[in-house]
């Protein structure tokens, strides 16, 4: 199939009107607190004197599709194709865009929408700058509100694990100027009290959902003030490991209140009409294809997959660690997924022996391990990182050449993610997946995966059947069981 864009070449849509005609469309929503819920947004005179042919190439060639209810018109927003087209904005916030060439597309299509205070949700593939695409417009908003210093959160962003909400407090952090920017990031795991203090004096608060609702039970954080709340990994937010602590979550703040805004490289049709629920009149952006489709792993990621024998896996870690390891001067990042605790235990065990330079994650380690061991990951000091699921969501980690997976996840969406660890940002990588017997109920997701992103389907995978089982699995992208190998329990926990 070609590329195709939603948007219609300009013939089949009426031409973009330059700004003195039609500005940008933005409303003025007066709040019940006083704060507006939308801001005023118009293309950027440089951003309009753009032909719409060039527009139409940009949408085409990304293969963008913009799916609005309450207007046909798509074209009224402008992609952003250069940070010269930001709308203006008080302090330096965008200094630290100087690192970049330009906005990503998924940063292009949304940030208009978000500046002009539209709900929206965005689908783009693993690596493609969707922290930027929600984060700017938050911060933009609280710099362009009157209000001075919050005494209230005006953001919330919710985030599954840990580690990615911390990521993403790193990002703001790096952007935020002022009072009215400060950032906060709260998690299970450790201690609450200094998270009270921080929340005192926060206007964003990025969180794991657990340890939010906690502190919002007992009082110590008000969420009533609200007016920009982020599901990062939307649909695993939306799953129901999660489902009603979100709901909880968002209790104070009405729909009608808050411009709401769900990122993901993975939207499975279960969890969109729950979406819906949470939203107004959302538009929806996908960049490199139909949201119906099966989810789309990274085209730059070149997957293989083996079919072995379960007895064969650690045997062949070991060989393709040694090949990626050994001789190396300074040896490439590799990340290992397993999918039980216990099994990532016995793994890094293994290849600890072995003599490999390797650290573990998963939600048996205390919370300052699992900082620790990431942090020696990312620096370089261990050169494997055996993972469970905990890992599989949103992690950037710089220079992760190759990804394997010793155990294929509960879910194909899943898979996308965990491969989504390399390849990031323009980069290549490479993913290897162990697959056996045992996983091949997934098979026929797993091939459409490959198909999708033009790789090989190898003839053994293709002999456990193309058939893609409608609900793969009861709890949609669960992180990691929290079970022994031999099954005697199946209790499948989160991150708080
Ligand atoms: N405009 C840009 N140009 C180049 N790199 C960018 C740009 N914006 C963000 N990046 C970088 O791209 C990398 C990936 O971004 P980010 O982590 O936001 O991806 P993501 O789409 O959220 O991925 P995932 O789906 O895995 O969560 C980061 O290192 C980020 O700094």
């Amino acid at each position: 199939m070609g590329k195709r864009s939603h948007l219609e070449p300009t013939e089949q849509r009426p031409k973009k009107k330059s700004k003195s005609e039609k500005p940008a469309k933005a409303s003025k929503d007066k709040q019940e607190n006083g704060d507006e819920k939308t801001t005023s947004y118009s293309d950027a005179s440089a951003l309009s004197a753009i032909p719409q042919s060039e527009i139409d190439s940009f949408l085409t060639e990304n293969v963008i599709k913009i799916s609005d209810p309450s207007s046909p018109d798509a074209s009224q927003f402008r992609p952003i194709l250069s940070f010269d087209h930001l709308p203006k904005c008080d302090v330096g916030l965008y200094n630290q865009l100087k690192s970049f060439p330009a906005p990503t597309p998924i940063q292009s299509t949304t940030w208009p929408l978000l500046f002009a205070g539209r709900d929206v949700i965005g689908i783009a593939e693993t690596g493609s700058g969707k922290t930027l695409g929600f984060g700017l417009p938050c911060l933009k908003k609280l710099i362009d509100s009157k209000s001075s210093k919050p005494s209230q959160p005006k953001a919330v962003i919710i985030s599954p694990t840990r580690e990615l909400a911390m990521q993403i407090y790193d990002q703001l952090v790096k952007f935020g100027h002022n009072e009215k920017t400060q950032v906060t990031c709260i998690y299970g795991g450790v201690g609450k009290d200094e998270q009270r203090r921080a929340l005192q004096k926060a206007a964003i608060v990025v969180a794991t959902p657990g340890r939010l609702k906690d502190l919002q039970s007992d009082g110590s954080i008000d969420l009533g003030k609200v007016n920009y709340l982020v599901l990062d990994e939307a649909d695993r937010m939306l799953d129901k490991g999660f489902e009603q602590d979100i709901k909880d979550i968002v209790k104070p703040m009405p729909v009608s209140r808050r411009q709401t805004v769900m990122f993901t490289a993975t939207w499975p049709r279960s969890v969109r009409d729950l979406a819906a629920t949470f939203m107004k009149t959302p538009v929806t952006v996908t960049i490199g294809g139909d949201p119906s489709a099966d989810p789309r792993a990274n085209t730059r990621i070149k997957q293989v997959v083996e079919v072995v024998d379960g007895r064969e896996k650690e045997g062949r870690l070991v060989q393709l660690l040694t090949k990626s390891q050994r001789g190396h001067q300074s040896p490439e990042k590799v990340l290992v997924f397993c999918l039980y605790k216990k099994e990532a235990m016995r793994i890094e065990n293994l290849i600890r022996n072995k003599g490999f330079a390797v650290a573990g994650i998963h939600g048996d380690l205390n919370q300052s391990e699992r900082f620790r061991n990431l942090d020696a990951f990312k620096k370089g000091n261990a050169t494997v990182l055996i993972a469970t699921d905990v890992a599989a969501r949103g992690l950037d980690i710089p220079n992760v050449k190759l990804v394997i997976n010793v155990t294929f996840p509960l879910t194909v969406e899943d898979y996308v993610h965990r491969i989504g660890r390399t390849g990031r940002a323009g980069a290549e990588g490479l993913a290897i997946t162990m697959f056996t017997e045992t996983d091949k109920g997934l098979s026929g997701g797993l091939i459409n995966v490959l198909k999708a992103a033009k790789q090989d389907v190898p003839e053994d995978l293709l002999k456990f059947g193309t058939t893609v089982k409608k609900k793969q699995h009861d709890v949609y992208g669960a992180f990691y069981k929290d079970v022994d190998m031999d099954k005697t329990a199946t209790k499948i926990t989160f991150d708080d």
